[in-house]
């Protein structure tokens, strides 16, 4: 039997990123993957969405587009999206598997299963890890009432896996991140979208109150179907469509649906109680501060293990747990300093604290804001929505959380995380030297609002 210091159970985010980190730290590491190495971010989620993001981007930027002297029209075909993300999931899942063959990681592919808390079964062999990560990830949810069929009720790992169905009109299920996200996207790509939705968007989110009012104001502005609080009792599947029944008698038919109704954690066929790991009551994986399952050497990361079920936490797991292989307990994840972005009619980003957990944290939070609507940059880009916004505590000056909306919020948001959790991160976004034109500077002017509307002078600018 094969022994190796490190096995990991999972080639997403978490575990590839997992697997490549402890090999650079001088691990023999082995790494099992039952379906497409990359897991759901690379295949059917982050990388392929985003590809198809910056498409409907270029499409709903065009509508500005005769305002600059360019002329001639755009039209977007769901078709030629999908090829495109293909290509380019394709591209990044070959140098994924190129890089861990050239680090020397042992690859193998299967389902992996626990024989004891130290043996790994896959297919037609076993091999032994004095120290196992697991990395399986999530699945999605189906309700109860969504018959999926195959080009009519699909799932988004379904929607990725295969070119998109025939015909236009879709209805879109859930007001979460996917439902967010997919409602512009699609939108953008041709499609006629009806938005089922139980709440208004992202109305569970820990985003402020102006940050949604602008997602808000920007989706309305969209050729989309809202059926806002409504749930379909029920949905029957039909030669030509879909029909969705709600409670009020009224009903709607589409060509195809398109769940974005939750996911949940993955453990199937992985006979985790053979190893005595534990799972929680919503079937998590059980984890301590440091990551460890119920057995120590035995560590969970990323969506099987954390309902904030983002690859950016998958990545920044995998760092605390080979941290924690290499040295026994010697880092604790830090959820709140992983970003969370979102990416609709206006792209989302947030770090830390906002003002209601600073209150019951018993913290005073002060608001510094800078908004883009005069920022050269995003004027020459005729793309003025959103802002920055510092939550910094009254007393110590200390940054609790922030908040980017606007375009490249998924870039700008690194310049604050990375001062995430250090005493003097005001001080610094004040002194730095920045690129002119661009978003970034309204970290400044945000920092300097904390100085002269706060009182925090002192904190900013030295004394
Ligand atoms: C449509 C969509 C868009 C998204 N966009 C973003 C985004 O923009 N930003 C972001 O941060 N997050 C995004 N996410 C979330 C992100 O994809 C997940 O949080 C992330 O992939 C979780 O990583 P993971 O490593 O925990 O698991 P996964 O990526 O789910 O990978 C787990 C892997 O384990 C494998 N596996 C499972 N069981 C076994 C077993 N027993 N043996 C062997 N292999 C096994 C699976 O086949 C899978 O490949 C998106 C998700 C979706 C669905
Ligand atoms: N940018 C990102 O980081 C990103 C992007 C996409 C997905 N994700 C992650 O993927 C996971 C799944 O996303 P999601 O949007 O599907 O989940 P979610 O939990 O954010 O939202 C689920 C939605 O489905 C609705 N819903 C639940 N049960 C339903 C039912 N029976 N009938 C109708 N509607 C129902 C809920 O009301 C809610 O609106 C999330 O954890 C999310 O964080 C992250």
């Amino acid at each position: 039997m094969q022994q190796f210091d490190l096995i990991v159970i999972g080639s997403g985010p978490g575990g590839y990123r997992a697997a490549v980190l402890a090999t650079l730290r001088g691990l023999n590491v082995a790494i099992i993957e039952k379906a497409d190495w990359g897991g759901c971010c690379l295949n059917r989620g982050c990388v392929p969405k985003k590809d198809w993001h910056h498409t409907a981007q270029l499409v709903a930027h065009s509508k500005d587009f005769a305002e600059r002297g360019i002329t001639g029209t755009l039209s977007a075909d769901i078709h030629g999206a999908w090829d495109h993300q293909h290509k380019v999931v394709e591209n990044v899942r070959d140098s994924y598997t190129d890089y861990m063959k050239r680090l020397g990681i042992s690859a193998f592919t299967g389902s992996g299963q626990f024989v004891d808390a130290n043996t790994i079964a896959i297919t037609n062999e076993h091999i032994s890890g004095k120290n196992i990560i697991i990395a399986t990830g999530s699945s999605p949810y189906v309700p109860d009432n969504y018959p999926l069929t195959a080009g009519r009720v699909l799932t988004t790992d379904d929607l990725f896996d295969n070119p998109p169905p025939a015909g236009k009109r879709v209805a879109i299920v859930g007001s979460g991140v996917i439902g967010t996200e997919f409602a512009f996207i699609l939108s953008q790509l041709g499609c006629e979208v009806v938005w089922i939705a139980n709440s208004k968007p992202l109305a569970n989110s820990q985003y402020s109150a102006p940050a949604l009012k602008i997602l808000h104001e920007a989706l309305a502005k969209l050729d989309i179907i809202p059926r806002t609080r409504s749930r379909a009792q029920q949905v029957e599947v039909l030669a030509d469509g879909v029909k969705l029944s709600f409670a009020d008698g009224s009903n709607e038919t589409v060509d195809w649906v398109l769940l974005g109704s939750g996911r949940r954690p993955h453990t199937e066929a992985l006979n985790a109680e053979a190893a005595g790991v534990a799972l929680d009551s919503k079937g998590y994986v059980k984890v301590n501060a440091y990551l460890q399952t119920s057995i120590p050497h035995i560590y969970a990361i990323g969506d099987v293990a954390n309902s904030r079920m983002t690859a950016n936490q998958a990545l920044a797991d995998a760092s605390v747990a080979v941290a924690n292989i290499l040295a026994p307990k010697s880092r604790k994840q830090d959820v709140a300093a992983v970003p969370e972005l979102v990416y609709s009619a206006v792209e989302l980003g947030r770090i830390g604290m906002n003002e209601d957990e600073a209150e019951d944290n018993e913290l005073e939070p002060a608001v510094g804001f800078a908004a883009f609507e005069s920022n050269p940059r995003a004027l020459g880009q005729d793309d003025i929505n959103g802002f920055v916004r510092l939550i910094a505590d009254m007393d110590s000056g200390a940054l609790l959380g922030a908040e980017v909306v606007g375009a490249e919020a998924g870039e700008i948001i690194h310049a604050i995380a990375q001062q995430y959790g250090n005493e003097d991160a005001l001080a610094h976004f004040a002194s730095m030297f920045y690129n002119h034109p661009a978003r970034t500077e309204e970290i400044q002017n945000a920092t300097e609002t904390l100085a002269n509307k706060w009182g925090l002078s002192k904190q900013v600018f030295g004394a």
